[in-house]
């Protein structure tokens, strides 16, 4: 197993990253000093897979469990369901002393967090990641939130997990779809702050393709390291943390506006970051070899670069609720070359003109 630790003074934790890891979970969290009863937040799809590995691992090392399904989809990821988490929370008989468990993908992991940043005023959690995009992104650094109708992620809280525990042999059962999706937040951290990693990933395409283990150990803690740096300089996005967000602008808006059915994030993600190197060519701040090479790898990896049609007047309106946007100015992240990020002000209008979205 390695540890990658994220150094927040009283809320530091660690990121447990082993295989064959699920079964030790219950003993990671008595050797934290969790107490109380144990709620597993997960869907049926994640449950029916992993649910009784974990449910076993807490009953034996003496936690009382519950386990509390939520449906599976981004399009659960809101009020609705975030109350009926409450619900069975309450029913459950839990207090200050329990604590919740998220297992499954971002979806879970987000919503879980924020339920555990809000019941009686928080309550301990850890993050379980089963998805590619969970162990290398979402699990880590405490974002928690719930999308409202007009976009994603509006609600929420900054919250960190007591532990973040990642066996990557749960990647196993994860459809490939999933898989190339967390690839595409894989290959943010290359094109936004790493680029030797960036180059690491260009030559072991099919390795990746593959899903070789320890291709995936190696960028699973990379991925892991690079985020927990960034979250300590800055955890609550202030400023460096913003570089994580490349790709999100235009990205969350085109998965808003889909509906959240013909595009899960990851995929959304990899269209908006080649939106925003075309747009960062035009700005002056890369080249089209470094365009051309995100698409190659991104489209080496499986991933669908092409922007779906949308209307002009529905995509501005989901720029201006981007949470990066201060009086009217989207902070907008760029990438200079491969590697290195920049932030433009632009409005969204700018942003529409540049990028060539809108019909
Ligand atoms: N908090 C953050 O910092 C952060 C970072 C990135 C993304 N996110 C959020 O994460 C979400 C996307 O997460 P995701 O890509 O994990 O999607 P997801 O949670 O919807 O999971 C994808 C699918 O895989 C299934 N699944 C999960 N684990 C599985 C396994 N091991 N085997 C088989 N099936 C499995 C799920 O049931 C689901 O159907 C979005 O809501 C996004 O906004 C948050
Ligand atoms: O951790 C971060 O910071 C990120 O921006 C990671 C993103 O991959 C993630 O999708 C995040 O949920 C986006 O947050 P938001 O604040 O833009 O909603
Ligand atoms: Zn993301």
């Amino acid at each position: 197993m390695s540890v990658v630790t994220v150094n927040l003074g009283e809320s530091s934790y660690d990121i447990q990253i082993g295989s064959g890891s699920l079964p030790e979970l219950g003993r990671s969290c008595a050797s934290l000093g969790l107490t109380g009863r144990a709620a597993v937040v997960t869907n049926p799809t994640v449950n029916a897979l992993y649910g009784d590995t974990v449910r076993r691992s807490l009953a034996d090392a003496g936690y009382p469990v519950t386990l509390i399904e939520m449906p599976d989809g981004e399009e659960f990821k809101n009020a609705a369901t975030l109350g009926s988490v409450y619900d069975a929370l309450i029913a459950a008989g839990m207090d200050r002393r329990s604590f919740i468990v998220a297992l499954g993908g971002g979806v879970v992991g987000d919503l879980a967090g924020f339920a555990a940043a809000t019941f009686m005023r928080g309550i301990p959690f850890v993050q379980v990641p089963t998805t590619l995009l969970a162990q290398v992104d979402s699990s880590v650094g405490g974002k928690t939130a719930i999308d409202h109708p007009q976009g994603k992620n509006l609600i929420g809280a900054f919250y960190q997990p007591r532990l973040v525990l990642i066996d990557v042999d749960t990647l196993a059962t994860l459809p490939q779809r999933e898989y190339r999706a967390g690839l595409a937040e894989v290959v943010k951290y290359g094109v936004a702050i790493d680029g030797p990693f960036f180059e690491y990933l260009e030559q072991n395409v099919d390795a990746l393709q593959a899903m070789e283990r320890e291709c995936l150990m190696m960028i699973i803690r990379r991925c892991c390291e690079l985020k927990a740096r960034v979250v300590e300089l800055d955890e609550k996005e202030a400023g460096p943390r913003e570089a994580l967000n490349y790709g999100h602008t235009l990205g969350h808006a085109l998965e808003t506006l889909a509906g959240y059915r013909s595009l899960v994030h990851g995929e959304a993600v990899a269209i908006g970051m080649v939106l925003a190197a075309r747009i960062c060519v035009r700005r002056g701040e890369c080249g089209d070899d470094d365009v051309a090479r995100i698409t190659a790898l991104l489209g080496s990896l499986g991933l669908s670069v092409a922007p779906p049609a949308v209307e002009r007047t529905r995509l501005l309106d989901a720029l201006l609720k981007d949470k990066k946007s201060r009086a009217g100015t989207i902070n907008f992240i760029c990438n200079q070359g491969i590697g290195n990020y920049t932030v433009a002000q632009l409005s969204p209008e700018e942003l529409l003109a540049l990028s060539g979205l809108g019909v």
